[in-house]
């Protein structure tokens, strides 16, 4: 059983829906999830041995969903060692724009320069080509979950 941090990156809603409904799917796997909305390392605590699941979408000019920004900005600046923790990002994004999914790649950058550890590969969503954010999500799970038991 994994301990899995869902770290919200969300203006309008769609991402916070999104981290509910993958908390709601890892629980009944018989993981043990938390949601931050807003994120902070004080309230993270020590994560070793622990995954960190960025949920996050794009907005301004491919910048970090406001509630998620002071949390990156404290990755950047004190850079806590994550080393003995790993993560994964999923992102909401829109294709129209040269900044397609920015913040989830932004997020992947900050939490690797931190020393954590990737588990598989980013799940990039782009909502102009899908009805419900939540089915490729669930895709994406099929493939993220086995990778769990090797933790
Ligand atoms: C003002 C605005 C700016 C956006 N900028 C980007 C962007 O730079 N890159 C991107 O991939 N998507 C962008 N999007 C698309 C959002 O990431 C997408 O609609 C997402 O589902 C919003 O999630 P939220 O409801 O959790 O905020 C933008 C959307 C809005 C409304």
């Amino acid at each position: 059983m994994a301990q899995i941090h869902l770290l919200v990156g969300s203006t309008l809603g769609a991402a916070e829906y999104l981290a509910d409904h993958l908390a709601d799917r890892l629980n009944a796997a018989g993981h043990q999830t938390r949601i931050h909305n807003p994120a902070s390392l004080a309230e993270l605590g020590d994560t070793a041995g622990q995954l960190l699941l960025a949920v996050t979408a794009t907005h301004g000019a491919g910048e970090i969903p406001d509630n998620l920004k002071p949390f990156a900005q404290e990755l950047a600046l004190k850079q806590p060692n994550l080393g003995r923790s790993h993560y994964a990002v999923v992102a909401l994004g829109d294709s129209n724009y040269d900044t397609f999914c920015a913040a989830g790649h932004q997020m992947q950058a900050l939490l690797e320069g931190c020393g954590a550890q990737p588990l598989g590969t980013p799940c990039l969503i782009d909502v102009t080509a899908q009805d419900l954010p939540e089915d490729a999500a669930d895709l994406w799970l099929e493939t993220w979950l086995p990778l769990l038991s090797q933790l």
